[in-house]
This record gives C-alpha cells, sequence and structure tokens, in this order.
C-alpha cells in the first residue's frame, strides 16, 4: 500500500479525472441524440426528400441522384452517431473504474518524466494534448507489462523509445472509488493477481486486462508471425490471452480489420457462451465464433451426416479392447495423419487419369446422360488441365447438354398428358406469359408494316399470332422446364459426381489402394478399418475422422471453396485437431493469420496433434521462418497445492508453476459401496454451496457416467442440480454434473471427481482425460473411488493429497 499523502493525490486526481469524464459526457450526450434522431428523421422521410420521375432520361438521371446525395448524407450521419456513441460508451465504462495502472516514465534525453495512467481506453483531455488515460493497447502502455521499474523501452512505429521506469502503481477502483493502490517492484500484479485469482469462478470469462503478464502480452501483441503457436500449462491463461489478443489487433488495425474477419474456433458450443463477454467488456465487438463441427455439417450439406467429436471420444473411451476397436483406433490414427493427407492428394492425381465415378443424370425413370457419357466426355478432355477444372468444364458441358434435352423433351407424350391436367393457376401463368409475348409480337408486327409501307412493298399475310399453337407450345416449355429445374439445380451443386462411391473407393483392397495413392504402408487392420468405413458411408453418414477427409477429397476434385475475407484465425484447444484440419483451415482461409493455443497434456483425442518441440508437424504448416512458437509455464487457475497435485500426473508436469496462492490440498475419500460415495458427494456438496461456493463441477469420464451420477445424486435428494450434456447450449452458474470432454476449456470454484478408481482410468490413453477433469479446479479439489485408486494416483507422493478417514 502507498502512504497517506499518495493516496491523498491519488484520490485528488481520480476525482478530477472523473468530473472531466462526466463532463465529456454530458456533453456527448445532447449529440448522440441529436445525431440518433437525425439519422431516424432521415431514414424515415427519406422518400419524402428524394423527388422520383423517371418520365424521360433527365428525371430518371436527376431521380437517381437526388437518391444517392439522401443515401450518402444518412450514411455520414449514422457514421459520425456510431463513433460519437462509441465515445459515449467508452466514456461511461471509464467512469466506473477509468484506470487500472501507472507508471512513471523518463525518457532519455527528456528533463521529466510522465505519468502515464492505464485504462481500457483512452481519454484525453478538452485541450486534446494531454492523455489522462491510455489505451492499455498503445506503444507506450505495453511497458506496464513487460517491466518492473528501472530501465525499459517500448517499440512505436517511427522506432524504439528507451528510459527509465520510475514507478509502477496498481490500483483497484470500483465505482468511481479508490479501493486498493499498491507499488510494485519486481513483477507487476502480484497482489492484484493473488487478490483477482481468489474470488470465485463465474459462468462467463472475464478480461485479464489489468493483470496481463508478460509472456501473455508477448501473445497479444505478436504481429508479425503468419502462425503463433502457444502451448501453454492448464490454466496458463491461453484462452484468456487470445481474446486480450483480439481485442489488441481491432485497436491497432482499427482502420482496416473489422470483427468480423476474426474467426474463433471453439472446442464446443457451450464455450462460445462462455468466452462471449470479454470483448464487449473490453469496448470492442465480438469475433466470430464457431466449432470445428460447424464447419463440417456446413460443407457437407445435407446429403450426409458427420459424426460429431464427442460421440467418437465416448465410443474411444467406452468401448472394450476388441478387434474392431483397435482397428477403429488405427483408423482415426491414420486419417488424421499428414500420410492420409498426402494419399489423398496422390489418388487425386490419379483420378486425373482414370477411376472417376460420375452419377448419371436421370430423368422419369431413365438415363438421359449416362455415365459412361460422362467418362467419356471427361478424359476426352486434355490430361494436362487440372483436375478441378476438368470437373468444372463437365459442368458446363452438362448444363448445355441438359438445355438441349429439355427443348427435345417438350415433344414426349407425358408433357401432352400433363398438359391436360393443368390446374387453373397454371393456365393463368401461362396465359400470362402468352401476353407478354403478344405484346412483343404486335411491336414486331407494327414495325413490320411500317417497314413495307416505306419500301412500298405489300405485306405478305404471314405472322399472324396463331394463338392456340402458341399457347400449346408455351405451356409444353413451362412444364418441361419445372420439371427440369431440379436436373440443372443438380448440376449446379456437382452431384453428377458420386463423391461417396470416390471415397469409398479408396477403401477396398491393400493393393488397389497402393495403386491409387502411391501410399507404401496401410495401417495394421485395414481390411477391418475398410469395412468400417463403408458400413458407415452406406448409412450416409460419415465417422468423425472421415468427415475433414471426405471433404478435403471433395474439394481436390470440385475446387476449393476459400473465404479471402478472413484475416486472423484463433484455434482454441489447438492439441485436439488433426494436422489433416490443420491443412485443410490453411487451404480455406489462405489469407489469414493462425494463432493456435493449445495444451497437450490435455491431448484428449486420438487424431491430437503435437504443438511445441522439433517434431511438432505444425510449425512444418508455414515453415519455421514464419512460425512462432511461445510456453506458458505458469498456472494461474488453481492454487499451489492442485497444481502440485495435477502436475505430478503428468510425464511432462514438472516443468508446470503454480501460482503462489494457498488452499487445502485435494482430498481423496474412497467409499464402501456405490451407495454410500453418491451419499458422501451430496453430503459434500452441501457443504461446498454452504461454504459459498458458486460454482461446482461433478465431473466424469463419459456422458453415460454423467447420467447415471445425475439420477443418482438426484435420487439422493441433492440440492439442484445440472446434467451438461453437449446439446446444452449455454454455461450457467451453479452445480452440474458433466463429462471430461465437455469441461475442457472452462474452470469451476470445486471440482468432485465422481468416480478416480482403477477401473475408469486405467488406460495411459486415459491418463490426460484425468488430468484435464481435475485442472478444471479453482480452489477445491475432491476425488471419489469405491475400490482401488487410479493408477494415475497410486503413484503419487502421498504428501500431494489428504485422505479423508
Ligand atoms: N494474467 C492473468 N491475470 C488474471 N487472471 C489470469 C491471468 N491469466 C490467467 N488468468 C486466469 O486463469 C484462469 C485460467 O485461464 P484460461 O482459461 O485462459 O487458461 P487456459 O490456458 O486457456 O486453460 P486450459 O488450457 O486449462 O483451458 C482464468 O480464470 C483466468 O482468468
Amino acid at each position: 500500500m502507498i502512504n497517506e499523502k499518495d493516496w491523498k493525490q491519488e484520490q485528488e486526481r481520480l476525482d478530477q479525472v472523473i468530473e472531466k469524464l462526466q463532463a465529456r459526457i454530458a456533453e456527448l450526450e445532447p449529440e448522440v441524440d441529436g445525431l440518433r434522431n437525425q439519422a431516424g428523421d432521415i431514414r424515415k422521410r427519406f422518400w419524402e426528400e428524394v423527388t422520383v420521375n423517371t418520365s424521360t432520361d433527365e428525371d430518371f438521371e436527376e431521380t437517381f441522384y437526388s437518391i444517392k446525395q439522401q443515401e450518402a448524407l444518412l450514411s455520414e450521419r449514422e457514421r459520425s452517431y456510431r463513433l460519437r456513441m462509441q465515445q459515449w460508451k467508452s466514456m461511461n465504462r471509464l467512469l466506473q473504474s477509468p484506470y487500472f495502472g501507472r507508471i512513471d516514465f523518463l525518457e532519455d534525453g527528456l528533463g521529466f518524466s510522465e505519468q502515464v495512467y492505464i485504462g481500457v481506453s483512452s481519454f484525453v483531455d478538452s485541450d486534446g494534448m494531454n492523455f489522462l488515460i491510455y489505451d492499455w493497447r498503445t506503444p507506450i502502455a505495453s511497458m506496464y507489462y513487460d517491466y518492473s521499474p528501472g530501465a525499459a523501452v517500448y517499440d512505436t512505429p517511427g522506432g524504439r523509445v528507451s528510459g527509465t521506469m520510475e514507478l509502477k502503481r496498481q490500483y483497484q477502483i470500483r465505482e468511481g472509488e479508490l479501493q486498493n493502490v499498491f507499488d510494485t517492484s519486481l513483477t507487476i500484479g502480484d497482489e492484484l493477481l493473488q487478490q483477482v485469482l481468489g474470488r470465485g469462478g463465474d459462468s462467463q470469462m472475464k478480461s485479464i486486462v489489468a493483470t496481463i503478464q508478460k509472456e501473455q502480452n508477448a501473445i497479444i501483441r505478436d504481429d508479425n508471425s503468419r502462425m503463433l503457436i502457444v502451448q501453454g500449462a492448464a490454466g496458463s491463461g491461453k484462452t484468456s490471452a487470445a481474446l486480450q489478443r483480439v481485442a489488441y489487433l481491432l485497436y491497432k488495425h482499427r482502420e482496416r480489420l473489422k470483427a468480423d474477419q476474426i474467426v474463433l474456433f471453439s472446442p464446443n458450443p457451450m464455450f462460445n457462451s462462455y468466452v462471449s463477454t470479454v470483448l464487449p467488456e473490453l469496448g470492442e465487438e465480438n469475433m466470430q465464433q464457431t466449432t470445428f463441427q460447424e464447419y463440417l455439417e456446413y460443407g457437407l450439406g445435407t446429403a450426409l451426416r458427420p459424426e460429431d467429436p464427442f460421440d467418437q471420444i465416448e465410443y474411444v473411451l467406452t468401448e472394450q479392447s476388441t478387434r474392431e476397436y483397435e482397428a477403429r483406433l488405427n483408423g482415426i490414427e491414420y486419417k488424421a495423419s499428414v500420410a492420409f493427407l498426402q494419399a489423398l492428394r496422390n489418388y487425386a492425381e490419379w483420378l486425373g487419369q482414370e477411376g472417376m465415378r460420375f452419377n448419371s443424370i436421370r430423368f422419369r425413370d431413365r438415363d438421359l446422360i449416362t455415365v459412361q457419357q460422362m467418362e467419356a466426355q471427361f478424359y476426352g478432355y486434355d490430361r494436362s488441365i487440372r483436375l478441378a477444372n476438368r470437373v468444372a468444364m463437365l459442368q458446363e458441358w452438362l448444363l448445355k447438354e441438359v438445355a438441349r434435352l429439355e427443348r427435345k423433351e417438350r415433344e414426349e407424350v407425358w408433357v401432352q398428358e400433363e398438359m391436360n391436367y393443368l390446374d387453373k393457376e397454371q393456365y393463368a401463368a401461362a396465359y400470362k406469359e402468352l401476353h407478354k409475348e403478344r405484346g412483343v409480337f404486335d411491336f414486331a408486327e407494327q414495325y413490320e408494316e411500317v417497314q413495307e409501307l416505306l419500301q412500298g412493298k405489300s405485306r405478305r399475310d404471314e405472322g399472324d399470332f396463331d394463338y392456340a399453337e402458341r399457347e400449346e407450345e408455351l405451356l409444353r416449355r413451362m412444364i418441361v422446364r419445372e420439371h427440369f429445374k431440379p436436373l440443372k439445380r443438380s448440376v449446379k451443386k456437382m452431384l453428377f459426381l458420386d463423391m461417396v462411391g470416390l471415397y469409398a473407393q479408396l477403401f477396398g483392397n491393400k493393393d488397389d489402394y497402393v495403386a491409387m495413392t502411391k501410399e507404401t504402408e496401410v495401417p495394421e487392420h485395414w481390411p477391418d478399418i475398410c469395412e468400417q468405413t463403408k458400413g458407415k458411408l452406406g448409412q450416409l453418414e460419415l465417422f468423425y475422422e472421415d468427415a475433414t477427409p471426405f471433404l478435403y477429397l471433395k474439394e481436390l476434385i470440385e475446387g476449393v471453396r476459400t473465404n479471402t475475407e478472413v484475416r486472423h484465425i484463433f484455434i482454441d484447444e489447438g492439441q485436439d485437431y488433426s494436422m489433416f484440419q490443420y491443412e485443410f483451415l490453411k487451404k480455406l482461409f489462405p489469407r489469414a493469420r493462425m494463432t493456435v493455443l493449445g495444451d497437450f497434456g490435455q491431448a484428449i483425442f486420438t487424431q491430437a496433434t503435437e504443438l511445441y518441440g522439433a517434431d511438432s508437424p505444425l510449425i512444418r504448416l508455414y515453415g519455421e521462418s514464419d512460425t512462432r512458437l511461445i510456453r506458458l509455464v505458469r498456472s494461474y487457475r488453481s492454487t499451489r497445492e492442485i497444481v502440485e497435485f495435477t502436475k505430478s500426473l503428468l510425464p511432462g508436469g514438472k516443468e508446470i508453476v503454480p501460482f503462489e496462492r494457498s488452499g487445502k490440498k485435494p482430498l481423496l475419500s474412497k467409499a464402501g459401496s456405490d451407495e454410500q460415495l453418491v451419499a458422501r458427494i451430496a453430503e459434500d456438496l452441501a457443504a461446498l454451496q454452504a461454504a459459498g461456493y458458486a460454482s461446482i463441477a461433478v465431473i466424469t469420464k463419459t456422458a453415460a457416467e454423467s447420467s447415471e451420477a445425475y439420477d443418482l445424486l438426484i435420487a439422493q435428494g441433492c440440492p439442484p442440480l445440472r446434467l451438461v450434456t453437449k446439446q446444452t447450449p449455454t454455461f450457467e452458474k451453479g452445480t452440474l454434473v458433466i463429462p471430461a470432454y465437455l469441461a475442457k476449456g472452462v474452470e469451476f470454484d470445486a471440482v468432485l471427481i465422481y468416480d478416480a478408481s482403477s477401473r475408469m482410468y486405467h488406460r495411459e490413453s486415459e491418463r490426460k482425460l484425468f488430468y484435464t477433469a481435475c485442472t478444471r479446479a479453482m480452489h477445491r479439489l475432491l476425488l471419489y473411488a469405491t475400490g482401488e485408486w487410479t493408477r494415475f494416483i497410486e503413484v503419487l507422493d502421498t504428501s500431494l493429497y489428504e485422505v479423508r478417514q
């Protein structure tokens, strides 16, 4: 804490700033109102102000310009309104807590030091010169995060500025009142951070703007790398840093970067709601948020249904180790690999020479255009032309063919039959069209008459409008056109390509696969893998592991539909994506930079990708020179006792450093029977709730276990509980029962591991799942078992936990 004199000065300055903010808000208010009304008025009276007259070309031109002018006026007013509104909002945000930090910086060569107060946005005195508050994203504010008092530098577009930081101070201000002031010397934030981290959890993530740590600041402000990879321990602030980074980028490039040009890939839809308040809290608009699954579904359309990653993981966790199980696991691994990606590329090349598969174009139970015709046409094109281009040429040819056959079809008997059954409305439509045509015909008639008069010729009496004949022709045309519409649509959608057949063709016998893909090796249990894949395809479904490869192949054949608007993609829980998926994303967003945040210690999916280390394939995605790796080892979420316990669960966990915040050691409770176990958990839940923990999670291994636990706990008369499934749309505060893989990325005041016995967690592949579950706890971690403890606990040093007697 600071001395009384300093406190008084700080309070005075705070009062002054608040007064100035209030004055500015009062000044802005009428402007905001005025502009809002003006824009509203213009919008309402838009058509009164423009003179619409289209009788002559000149009138038309005048009308056109009058509309343009009115539009320009409206958009100008709306722009100023938006700008003022933004200012007004950010002033109001500042009013509650104008700043959280201050540094006094003496620039080399200058005789005086500047007091730099730092807040969530800038505020300049009415003279326009004096910064009362600096936005945390300004270059000078970066020193607050990067340095302790002493020598310090910061980079500006004009070059590097060096000097001495004479003071570094932190503030807690609530509703305009100074609550705490700390002077920091060594590392920033320790005291403030202690306070922040000691608080209870929330159903929504919070901004960390006041306590960003140096290594997190490096992630936030990185502006050069095409690819930024962050490997960070559980709770090290990866997601938090990612969101601050979005806010930073939006500020730094505010002239050209809009929030919807940034996409965040979240681990599940619930996560979207969890992080959705951070950016608005910082005064920025939210970026686009999606899940990879959503992307897959969009890409595949309605024809094929992809399994989701949660069903896949349920299978992996619950099935017994049979031959089919091993085969599926091998399949998952192989289909996630770069080798398979290359195999598909080679396959596409092979298809350029032979083996394409088409669907014939059928109409009324007959082939209008046969597969053989398409093959002949397709392989008749110059073979040096790229596959996708040849497919486009074929599509064009098909559209022409369909149009030709449509004309031919008009003479068919069925058309005549259908004509007899036309209803009134269809007749009316035909009649209308006929009259339109008649109008044109009349005009042509008149023209011809005049021409002939002028030329002194007598007219032949031909060309009279034969109504009946025209009508029939028109009706035939109409009927056939209606029937051909779906055909044309299907050609436009490339449904003449037998995509399912093309993908299934890969999964035949080994020799064919090798010949088609130039692969030398196939994974073990290949025949089973083939059978499983084709079995699923037969039901018009795709395994999760097949969905991305299938789409990739589709793009290789049909041409890639890229998104060039998006400039940044963020991938949270990046270890859960396969290399295959990364390659796909790179292709999909050719103009975007990529930020990948993840933790290999939490890699619970079979297709996981190692992010860090020399052999990380992710580094090769954009090449080493375009890639920057950052590692976070300090964990902020959990107390020291919880981190000491969880880090020992991982072979490479030694490097994880807990943040100095103390609490109780994890508590192990063993019960004699399932009933006893449930009774004990129910008791503990009630005690935790009574102790004021607002967010509590009972974490299970699978969804099936969750629903069982939920039923038993409810039957035990537990206080209000909520069961979370993959369909749950948002996170809410309270007590939840949730499978570990859905709790990824989020945190709770207290975590209860429902069953940590050896029958639940024993396979090596389950170690990381167990670790992920335990690392969700901020303040309390309680573990239960009926039989033996899982071997992951058995081997731990007994000083790391307490055992309930
Ligand atoms: N610099 C910081 N200041 C304050 N709180 C922080 C800071 N860094 C992280 N935290 C807090 O630590 C917790 C964990 O952060 P976050 O969820 O971003 O970590 P993560 O690395 O994404 O975790 P996981 O991989 O386990 O999902 C959050 O409560 C976050 O607010």
